[in-house]
This record gives C-alpha cells, sequence and structure tokens, in this order.
C-alpha cells in the first residue's frame, strides 16, 4: 500500500511524496511525519520509506534508487537535507517535486528577499540553493541541538529544581536571632539566579565528560546509542573543550554569585561522577551508592548558597550546620534508589549486555528490596524537616500519603520481582513522587502562611509607618509574652518582620 505524504519541518520546508510498504497512517505517523490528505492532489516525485525488517530502520529511495538506510531521525535528516541538494527538481523526474519558501525565511525581509527567486520550484539551481540555505539552518540547528544533548538537559532541569528548592526552603527569616545581623533577611533573586545558572553549566561538564567517557557503552543502548558522540555529531575534542567551559564557567558563576562552599560542591561533584562514579559503572554495583551521592549534592548547594546570605564567615561549618539542607539531601539520597531501581530493571538486560554492573541485572531481588528500604527511609526524612523546623507539622501528613504511595509501588515491585508492570508504576510513582514532596515542602514551609496572612492584613503597610518599631511587635510582657525572647528583641522581630 502507498500513503502519500508531505515532511514538514518548523522551518516550513515542505517536501511530498509517497509512501510504500506502510500498511496503515500511524505507523507513518509514528515516524514523525505529518501526513496531510488536503495536500496529496500535488505529488510529487515519490522518496519511497521502506520498513526493513529491524524495527524502526526504514530505507529510503529516490526514483527508485536506494539512496539511504538508516533510523527515522537520519532520514528525515536527509529528506530535509540531503535529498534537496542531491536530487534537485526536475532530474529524470516524471512530474516535479515541489518546494515551499522556508516559513521563518519568508519572515525575514533580507533573506526573504535573497532568496525570492528560489520560491520557483522550476529551477534546478535554485532548488539546489534553497536545498544548501535550509541545510545551513538546519545544521546550525543540529549543532545547538547536538551540544544540548550532551547536557543531559532533562537531568540538568531536574537536578537545578532540587538545589532552587532547596534555596527556597532555606527558613530565612527565622533565623534572625541577633540584631548583629544585618543583610537583607529575604533570599536573594540574584543569588538564585548565579545559583541556578552556576548549576546547570556544574551538571552540563558533568554529564558531557561523563558521555566522553563511555561512547561505546552508550552505543550498545536503545537510550542512549544516538547521543552525539555515538552518532559522531560532535567530536571528542570539542565535546571535551565544552566541558572545561561549562565546568570552569559553572565553578566561576558559583564562586562570584554565591559562597566558596557551593562552588566546591559543584567542582566535586563533577569530579564524583565523571570520575569516580562513570567508571564504576562497569566494576561494581555500588556505584548507583555513588551515583546516589552525586544526586544529593544539588541541593546541598541550594542550602548553602541560601545558607551564605546570613552567615558572617564564609566557614563550611557555618553555611552547612542546620540540619535542613542535610534532609533534603537526605530526600534525593533516598529517591534515588526506587527510581533508579526501577528504571533499570526494564532495561537490565541491556545494562548486562553492554557490561554495566547493575543491581537490577546481577542481583533482581536485591533491586528490589532497595527500592523498598529507601522509599520508606523517605518518610523520617520528611519528618526531620518539621523536626528542625523548615516545614510545618502538615507537611508530617501530606509527605507521608506520598511517602506512602512510592512504598506501597516499591513493595509491590519487590514482591513480583518488577514483573507485571510493577517497575513500570514504581518507575513513574518515582517520577511523580519528588516534584510533589518538593512543592508540598515549599508549601508547608515554616511561617510562610503566617507571612501571607500578615501581608493580606497590611502587616507590611503597619511595619513601614512605624519609625522605631520596637512598638509594632508587642513587646513581651513580663519578657515571654508571645514568645521566649531576650534582650534587644523588639528590634530582632522587627527585622524578621520585613523579611516575612
Ligand atoms: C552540580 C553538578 C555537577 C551536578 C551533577 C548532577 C548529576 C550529573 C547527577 C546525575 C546523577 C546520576 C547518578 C545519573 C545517572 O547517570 P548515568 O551515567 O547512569 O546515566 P546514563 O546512563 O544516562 O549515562
Amino acid at each position: 500500500m502507498s500513503i502519500p505524504f508531505i515532511v514538514s519541518k518548523p522551518s516550513g520546508l515542505v517536501v511530498q511524496g509517497l509512501f510504500r510498504g506502510l500498511s496503515h497512517r500511524s505507523t507513518a505517523t509514528r515516524f514523525g511525519i505529518a501526513i496531510q490528505r488536503s495536500r496529496v492532489a500535488r505529488l510529487t516525485t515519490p522518496i519511497v520509506l521502506r520498513r526493513s525488517v529491524s524495527g524502526s530502520a526504514v530505507n529510503v529511495s529516490v526514483e527508485g534508487k536506494t539512496v539511504g538506510k538508516g533510523l527515522v531521525n537520519d532520514i528525515r535528516y536527509f529528506l530535509n537535507n540531503e535529498a534537496l541538494s542531491r536530487y534537485p527538481s526536475g532530474s529524470n523526474s516524471a512530474s516535479p517535486r515541489r518546494f515551499k519558501l522556508p516559513r521563518l525565511l519568508g519572515r525575514n525581509q533580507q533573506s526573504a528577499s535573497s532568496l525570492s527567486s528560489l520560491s520557483t520550484p522550476s529551477s534546478p539551481t535554485s532548488v539546489n540553493a534553497l536545498g544548501k540555505a535550509v541545510s545551513r539552518r538546519t545544521a546550525q540547528r543540529r549543532t545547538f541541538k547536538a551540544y544540548l544533548t550532551l547536557t543531559k538537559p532533562h537531568l540538568t532541569f531536574l537536578v537545578v529544581l532540587t538545589s532552587m528548592a532547596s534555596y527556597s526552603l532555606y527558613p530565612a527569616s527565622s533565623l534572625i536571632t541577633s540584631s548583629d545581623i544585618t543583610p537583607s533577611t529575604t533570599l536573594s533573586a540574584i543569588t538564585l539566579l548565579f545559583l541556578t545558572v552556576g548549576t546547570a553549566l556544574c551538571s552540563a561538564s558533568a554529564n558531557t565528560l561523563n558521555m566522553l567517557a563511555e561512547p561505546h557503552l552508550d552505543a550498545q543502548m536503545t537510550r542512549t546509542r544516538n547521543r552525539p558522540l555515538v552518532r559522531g555529531t560532535i567530536r571528542p575534542q570539542n565535546a571535551l573543550l565544552f566541558a572545561i567551559f561549562a565546568g570552569v564557567s559553572g565553578v566561576t558563576c558559583l564562586l562570584y554569585g554565591t559562597n566558596p562552599t557551593v562552588a566546591a560542591l559543584g567542582l566535586s561533584n563533577i569530579i564524583l561522577y565523571a570520575g569516580v562514579y562513570t567508571p564504576l559503572k562497569q566494576r561494581h554495583v555500588i556505584n548507583t551508592w555513588v551515583g546516589a551521592v552525586v544526586g544529593a549534592i544539588p541541593p546541598l548547594m541550594g542550602w548553602a548558597a541560601a545558607a551564605g546570605e546570613f552567615a558572617t564567615t564564609d566557614s563550611v561549618y557555618e553555611v552547612l550546620s542546620h540540619p535542613g539542607g542535610w534532609l533534603i539531601a537526605g530526600l534525593l539520597y533516598c529517591w534515588q534508589f526506587p527510581h533508579f531501581n526501577s528504571l533499570s530493571h526494564g532495561i537490565r538486560h541491556e545494562y548486562a549486555a553492554a557490561g554495566y554492573k547493575m543491581l537490577a541485572s546481577i542481583n533482581p531481588a536485591m533491586n528490589g528490596r532497595v527500592a523498598v528500604r529507601y522509599s520508606i527511609a523517605c518518610f523520617p526524612v520528611c519528618i526531620g524537616l518539621s523536626i528542625c523546623g523548615v516545614t510545618d507539622w502538615g507537611f508530617v501528613v501530606d509527605s507521608s500519603l506520598v511517602n506512602g504511595w512510592m512504598t506501597y509501588e516499591a513493595i509491590r515491585f519487590w514482591r513480583n520481582v518488577g514483573e507485571y508492570g510493577t517497575g513500570k508504576r514504581l518507575f513513574w510513582a518515582s517520577v511523580w513522587h519528588l516534584p510533589g514532596l518538593l512543592l508540598l515542602a515549599m508549601a508547608h514551609k515554616k511561617g510562610l502562611w503566617q507571612g501571607v496572612w500578615r501581608w493580606v492584613n497590611g502587616g507590611g503597610e503597619e511595619e513601614e509607618e512605624e519609625e522605631e518599631g520596637y512598638d509594632y511587635y508587642e513587646a513581651p510582657k513580663g519578657g515571654n509574652g508571645g514568645g521566649d525572647y531576650g534582650e534587644g528583641e523588639g528590634e530582632v522581630s522587627l527585622v524578621a518582620g520585613t523579611a516575612r
């Protein structure tokens, strides 16, 4: 059966043709190609995509000649680039191929005018030139995308989120206990910006170094075989330069915009991930525990960045002395086991074939047990956050519900050794669990709702009207009316009050 198709890219380029050998519309859609039947009337030279025996690999032939074979992405690239220049309109073609002037170029006056002559599809030269112009743009986009892929953008996004969440949970105002502390009692948006950018760059560097170390292993796994260093989209030397640039600028960003402890944590984490965890993956199952430490450090960085704003010195002890940061790091540490163990269960055979030492393939029963243990460990960690004053007591209830759900899925995963879909269920539970828990922690941040209430009731205005502020928070009568205040306490309350 033949299916007419139109391949369209965001650039606006359209190539029309025929699918042959594809049995139905959904197959073509799976290949990421939009079929627009309304355009079928203007059919052109058939470019034939044949499904080969091996999964999603397809053959491409133009005008009866096989010109390529590969994965869908390669084919799409081919169609949008090579096919244009190699097979210009008019070459042996019974009916001319139609092209549209790229939409983006059309919006740009200069490019549009320089290419306007190319809009006549009948000239082979014009089609060639158009093909080249589009190729250039596509090549730039592909290069950008390849570098972005080196950073493992989804992972980096998650890493940055955990460090931002931890930053925002820092109990800024409640820690103002001395009138000697003069800095602003609100967390600084500029520090947060430096933390975010610095952490993202450090993570990009670590991930690039990780990909540089194992392209031969990545090539053996479905999940990773399309990475730029496996496909050769980026040369290793360039990837190394990119990693160095990202690492140096990331650490500098953290040093300049936060404090030395955060910068040191960022640098150590790059070394831990690329230098210890990555080679350990092929040597010992302990790698997962090391990887969990790597994932736990970004929230510690976020906490240390916030703490540094209120610290009187740059000492590591001062920025990392509050247990809150360690608890959030602990949460990330524990979370990674149900998350990674369930993920790795689904691809354990690939891990084994590639030579990775993963618990999922070496000891599936223990893989399940470990997932259960660390899911349970999330309970006390969350309760600890309320005990040490980071979150209110409502978080104990809410977090226990979320942790209960993940633990339930982990127990099912363990009892069924990952079979009957329990691996997938635990994986998805873990995917929702972490952002859910972090959002809940933020919503339960201690003092947050009292602050909002005061703000809604115009507390801020009153505060501005007060010149001295000593009278604003009614001084505790008998020294203990509204809390355990000491000398100079009125002034302290004023400072803290401004923060809320
Ligand atoms: C600030 C800073 C430097 C942060 C780094 C954060 C970071 C890179 C966390 C990764 C955690 C981890 C163990 C991922 C799995 O890697 P993998 O090698 O098993 O993944 P893969 O199989 O996809 O390559």
